[in-house]
């Protein structure tokens, strides 16, 4: 039994809008010392906390938390397509175990991912097929949201049953930190846009496709011009909540509500209980340390990216 964790925020700009060529040799030699500390870990499993961007989960039917019993990553501003290796047994015990310890995650035997699922698994295990990995959506974007209490109890239970496993098992949390992207809303979609999000974006034309990713790349180029075009930034945030999963108080978070999240650091910052549930299943495995944090303000990813890494203290 043993576990590591690495939580990352994810961006769907990199390539199509990047920094000055020091600041993405930085982000690359942080995710590439990350990658090496996790090969030595060598996972048999990997635990996947990330949210969706209207591209798997809709209004039609809208859970808090998904566990995949299968799922295929559609390949989204040029990510990794294609079926994720999930072993089913294994994921069906894992949704068995959450429920009986009282979360009510839903599941999923076709579960449809983005960027957010494959970006974390292309950069920290050099793709989306390498390991076994039970992904888990946590609904960061469609109101009303789960709170940090419900994503830190789903954490606390993955990870009970996760070490319940005689397997080496890697914790992703994948996104966040403060950011306000172009994601569309409900409550302020024309028809075509509502009919979208309930559920006909399941599969999008090709050219709405890539309208809307150039409308995502658009607003990054301007959000570099001018970091008002946005919701800004918060790097203060953001290194205050990373100090707060490194330092253990995960239960401080419950307090904060999602809107207060969305006012101190935008809308796409509740992606953060990614980060929240990955820790708290960690924390299951007993006291841990932090270690190899990174954060650097990127508007051209329109983003406050992180990127850290966690394992029980021996
Ligand atoms: O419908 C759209 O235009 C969705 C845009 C989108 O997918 C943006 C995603 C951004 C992130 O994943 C992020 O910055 O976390
Ligand atoms: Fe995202």
């Amino acid at each position: 039994m043993s576990v590591y964790l690495h939580c990352l925020s994810h961006t769907p700009l990199i390539g199509h809008v990047d920094p000055a060529p020091a600041v993405l040799a930085e982000v690359d030699a942080s995710i590439a010392a990350a990658r090496e500390r996790i090969a030595r870990f060598d996972p048999e499993l990997v635990i996947l906390f990330s949210p969706d961007h209207y591209n798997g989960f809709f209004y039609d039917i809208m859970p808090s938390f998904c566990i995949g019993m299968a799922a295929r990553a559609i390949g989204d501003f040029g990510s990794a397509a294609g079926e994720l290796p999930v072993p089913r047994a294994l994921a069906e015990d894992c949704a068995r175990s959450v429920l009986a310890q009282g979360i009510d995650a839903a599941v999923s035997y076709r579960m449809q991912v983005d960027h957010g699922f494959a970006q974390p698994l292309e950069f920290l295990m050099g793709g989306i097929d390498r390991v076994p990995v039970i992904p888990v959506f946590i609904n960061s974007v469609a109101v009303p949201l789960p709170g940090f209490q419900r994503a830190r109890l789903l954490g606390e239970a993955i990870g009970r049953f996760a070490r319940s496993l005689d397997k080496r098992v890697l914790l992703i949390g994948s996104g966040g930190l403060s950011h306000q992207p172009p994601v569309p809303e409900l409550a302020t979609a024309n028809e075509h846009l509502a009919d979208r999000l309930k559920g006909s974006g399941r599969d999008l034309p090709v050219e709405e496709r890539e309208a809307r990713t150039q409308r995502v790349i658009a607003a990054a180029r301007a959000f570099v011009d001018d970091q008002h075009s946005l919701y800004p930034l918060n790097p203060d945030w953001d290194r205050q909540f990373m100090a707060t999963l490194a330092e253990g108080r995960l239960a401080e978070l419950d307090g904060l509500g999602n809107e207060e999240l969305s006012a101190l650091a935008g809308k796409s910052a509740n992606e953060v209980k990614t980060w929240v549930a990955a820790f708290a299943a960690l924390s299951a495995y007993g006291p841990y340390g932090a270690d190899h944090g990174y954060y650097r303000a990127i508007p051209e990813w329109i983003a406050g990216f992180g990127s850290i890494s966690a394992a029980p203290l021996r």
